[in-house]
């Protein structure tokens, strides 16, 4: 079968097409019987939408899930992450308690978030108990910062939708809708500034779950001076992170495009604040990633044919605790850095690797575990089936009175101090 894969792209990027080359794969047309599919996310939905009635065949790869958007829509990452906490309380698992103050002692890592207009009544709720905190406003069906602003007031609110000329308030759904954060306005800044975290997880199955976390993920800073004084709400060189809106700041540096390599957050982070905290900080990021994405694998369409490699927007706070912003499920493959270029082609050859084992389409009945040596920079983040297995393995174990111990083999973290896998979902 190698060299005889035929590809499909609508991206026209280099980090794509020279991996495909590179493995001999030849270019066929989105028409043709391509093996292997770059898709953007709307071929995808095309490909599968009901009235097109097409199905895969055994030997077709795509890069998206059908129905990516419930985790990849703000509204619907929100929506579905309160009902997995639910369901979760609903049948007493661990993972869902909450302290004193009734919030979720594990589970709590997006910021309070409300739809609008749906759920304007219950944001006006929550704002009156803290009428000093900062909220941001953010369109679901935009990215790139476009249509992002903060606020402070509730007659800002109010003013922008009389001012809307899209008369959002009006509109009970569709892409006009916004969603409405808690502004986490104590951001863990570095030399001053606002940065967030762009980190890249596989996912080549939902049930059973099988995922991976990128190592070579980075931090993507603002070009001015973070402060939370209400003058300067307006100022999205301070507040935002998109590099798209960075680009256009005057103190913009073209070498290093604002970026860092998490590998250097995480020395700086160790040198200031020790290792103890800084490992913490980065199994608390395992954790929130792998419930992001158990809170819609039952929902999600499980196509075996199906991968998605996600780009992972996180803010951490001064307190070291990560917040989860969005899932992009497009990640920009354009790079601003020469550094940037090689990390973006180590990811596109690192994701094939896994999702086509040795360049060739995999058998269908793979069990969608690559050995070892094909993760390259990836690491196995949480594989169901292996946690299954261990549940059995400790069950059987405790029967047979022998000590219990996990064998850690099979996820990337231990995820200290919570509830151990075995009572997750
Ligand atoms: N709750 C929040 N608290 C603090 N900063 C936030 C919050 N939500 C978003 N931001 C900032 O705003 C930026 C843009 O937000 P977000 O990624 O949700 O929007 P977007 O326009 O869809 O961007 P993208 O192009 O990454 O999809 C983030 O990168 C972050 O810097």
């Amino acid at each position: 079968m190698a060299g005889k894969v035929k590809y499909a792209c609508d991206i026209e990027k280099s980090v794509l097409i020279n991996n495909f080359e590179k493995r001999g794969w030849v270019s066929a047309s989105a028409d043709e019987d391509w093996n292997f599919y770059w898709s953007s996310v709307q071929t995808t939905r095309n490909i599968f939408s009901i009235e097109n009635g097409y199905r895969l065949q055994d030997d077709q790869v795509i890069n998206h899930f059908p129905n990516h958007y419930e985790l990849t829509r703000k509204d619907l990452m929100v929506k579905n992450l309160k009902r997995y906490r639910k369901d979760l309380e609903k049948e007493g698992n661990p993972v869902s308690e909450r302290d004193e103050e009734g919030r979720y002692k594990y589970l709590d890592f997006i910021p309070v978030t409300f739809l609008l207009p749906a759920d304007y009544n219950l944001f006006v709720e929550e704002f009156r108990k803290n009428p000093n905190s900062t909220w941001i406003m953010k369109p679901t069906g935009k990215a790139r910062g476009i249509g992002i602003f903060l606020i402070n007031k509730l007659s800002q609110l109010k003013k922008w939708s009389r001012d809307s000329k899209t008369n959002s308030f009006a509109a009970p759904s569709g892409k006009d809708a916004y969603v409405i954060s808690r502004y986490i306005d104590n951001p863990l800044l570095i030399g001053g500034k606002k940065f967030d975290l762009r980190l890249y997880v596989l996912v080549t199955s939902y049930r059973p779950l099988k995922c991976y976390m990128y190592r070579l993920g980075f931090c993507r800073f603002c070009t001015v001076k973070y402060t939370s004084s209400t003058s300067e709400l307006d100022n999205m060189f301070i507040h935002l992170t998109n590099v798209s809106i960075q680009k256009h700041g005057d103190e913009y540096n073209n070498v290093h495009g604002g970026k860092w390599t998490i590998k250097n957050m995480r020395l700086f982070l160790e040198g200031t604040r020790g290792k103890e905290v800084t490992d913490k900080l980065f199994d608390d990021i395992n954790w929130l990633t792998v419930h992001s994405l158990k809170a819609v694998s039952g929902v999600m369409a499980n196509d075996r044919h199906c991968f998605e490699c996600y780009g992972y927007d996180i803010i951490i706070d001064n307190n070291l605790k990560p917040w989860l912003i969005e899932v992009n499920a497009s990640p920009s493959l354009t790079s601003t850095t020469a550094a940037d270029r090689i990390m973006k082609y180590n990811l596109i050859n690192d994701s094939l690797n896994i999702v086509m084992p040795n360049g060739e389409l995999p058998d269908v009945r793979w069990n969608k575990v690559p050995p070892k040596e094909a993760l390259g920079n990836y690491d196995l983040l949480y594989d169901e089936d292996l946690a299954q297995a261990d549940i059995l393995e400790r069950d059987t174990k405790s029967r047979l009175g022998l000590s219990v111990g996990s064998r850690g083999r099979d996820t990337k973290s231990s995820f200290t101090g919570r509830p151990p896998p075995t009572t997750w979902k």
